[in-house]
């Protein structure tokens, strides 16, 4: 990197919750947002970009502190990302020297705050239980969709498929977590989360993401795993889930599911005006 001249490109931060991690790009301040679907396959290439599970572009909004649009790194667009959610707002916290922010994604208004032990909470709103708006293909029972395993279908924001085993370790997710994400029943396809209940309240939980694969975390599954664990009788509003990069803890309260766990900013840095004109 040469440190003698300022940067030029577009600037960037690396930050990862619990290991699902995301570049952002701040476009406050822009008339139109930078990201597209080429750019974000580009970004998101781990070999040849700079590598993310989700990219997230923080934008001005007139209702709330900002807004966010997320983006997997096969160029499409997801509705909810609990994690970056979190991450992005500590920081908007920092600069705006506030221990609370509100901010609208896709799924409307969403608030977020740093508690007194440094881990970051986010209330991701209400579960969507219904069929139209997780979305599925046809009238279901949600709770018990037609598919291997008996899964769950939830609504985060973005759609969810929870299937209970008696050990998510052993699962292949490889070779299941597309069969599910693609399943005709999901016709905007699906996150797919595999959980055991290894204690009370307590659950381990491995995800197939739509769009990005198998992730280390995520959160809006962690909270669809959460709702699915509640609405089955496996536990209580509160639990504690074991993903593979981390822990994070739910709590379903009246007024949404609230998703809390660590942080981090990484790293920043930008990207070349030749690597921008390459993918716009
Ligand atoms: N990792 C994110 C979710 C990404 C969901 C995305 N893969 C989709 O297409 O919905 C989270 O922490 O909530």
């Amino acid at each position: 990197m040469d440190q003698t001249r300022p940067p030029s490109g577009l600037g960037f931060m690396k930050m990862h919750g619990a290991g699902n991690d995301f570049v952002v790009i701040d476009s406050r301040g822009r008339s139109a947002p930078v990201v597209t679907p080429a750019l974000a396959r580009a970004l998101g290439d781990r070999n040849r970009g700079a590598g993310f599970d989700q990219l997230a572009e923080i934008r001005d909004s007139q209702a709330a502190d900002f807004a966010l649009d997320f983006w997997n790194n096969d160029g499409s667009r997801a509705g909810a990302c609990g994690n970056a959610t979190r991450c992005v707002a500590d920081y908007m916290m920092r600069q705006l020297s506030k221990d609370a922010v509100t901010l609208v994604t896709a799924r409307g208004e969403l608030s977020a705050l740093r508690r007194a032990d440094g881990l970051v909470s986010v209330n991701m709103g209400a579960p969507q239980l219904d069929w139209q708006s997780v979305p599925l293909s046809h009238t279901v029972d949600t709770l018990h969709l037609p598919l291997p395993g008996d899964p769950v279908a939830v609504g985060m924001g973005n759609p969810h498929c929870v299937i209970f085993v008696a050990d998510a370790e052993a699962v292949d997710l490889r070779q299941v977590g597309p069969k599910y994400e693609h399943d005709p029943l999901y016709p905007q396809r699906t996150n797919v989360e595999f959980a055991s209940l290894i204690g009370p309240d307590h659950l381990r939980m491995r995800v197939w993401e739509r769009g990005a694969g198998i992730t280390l975390a995520c959160g809006s599954g962690a909270c669809a795993t959460a709702v699915a664990a509640h609405l089955r009788g496996l536990t209580g509003r509160s639990v504690t889930l074991d993903l593979d990069g981390g822990i994070l803890e739910i709590d379903w309260r009246e007024d949404g599911v609230w998703m809390t766990g660590p942080v981090a900013h990484v790293f920043d840095g930008w990207l070349t005006p030749e690597f921008l004109a390459a993918h716009a």
